[in-house]
């Protein structure tokens, strides 16, 4: 990111909130044929960085891109998925993105995923850094948030069970 390598380190990131969870998505039953309505609901993820070990053979998590159209993150064996989170686009000042993506498993199979939230210290509180104003030369991103709070309400609205078309 051009910073110095200890930049999110002591009171940023340095007690991190991580969490590892493991998550277990129910395939849709032969019998119907509608999507799937268990999944994981569209949202951005709260922190900083979130490495996702996904099933290899089941195509189940979407990602928004730019022109606002749902593109499969499809597997590669051997590989993580790793997403951008809300707090480290506010420090980074919109230079990194935080993207929207939702999972809708429609395969048979029931799919599994692993994931890996490295998050900044809880009680954080989170605004844009100097070094990535100058260096994203755009102005100060209007948006700063204690990561703790941001989590408890995000967790509070995002796991439920929805429709998802
Ligand atoms: O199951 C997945 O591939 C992603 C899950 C996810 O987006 C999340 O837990 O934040
Ligand atoms: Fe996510």
């Amino acid at each position: 990111m051009g910073g110095s390598a200890d930049e999110l380190e002591g009171d940023k990131a340095g007690d991190p909130f991580w969490v590892l969870r493991l998550i277990g998505y129910p395939g849709k039953s032969p019998a119907n044929s509608q999507t799937n309505h268990i999944g994981c609901g569209i949202h951005t993820d709260y922190g900083l960085l979130t490495l996702i070990n996904q099933d290899d053979d089941i195509t189940a998590l979407e990602i928004k891109n730019l022109s606002g159209e749902w593109i499969a993150a499809t597997p590669i064996p051997g590989t993580f998925v790793c997403n951008i989170g809300d707090m480290l686009k506010i420090w980074s000042n919109g230079l990194y993105e935080a993207t929207l993506h939702r999972v809708i498993n429609n395969s048979p199979k029931y799919r599994v995923c692993v994931a890996y939230f490295y998050e900044p210290n809880f009680d954080k509180l989170v605004e844009p850094l100097e070094l990535f104003v100058e260096k994203s030369g755009r102005a100060r991103l209007d948006q700063k948030a204690v990561y703790g709070e941001h989590l408890v309400n995000k967790v509070k609205n995002n796991f439920v069970m929805e429709e998802l078309n």
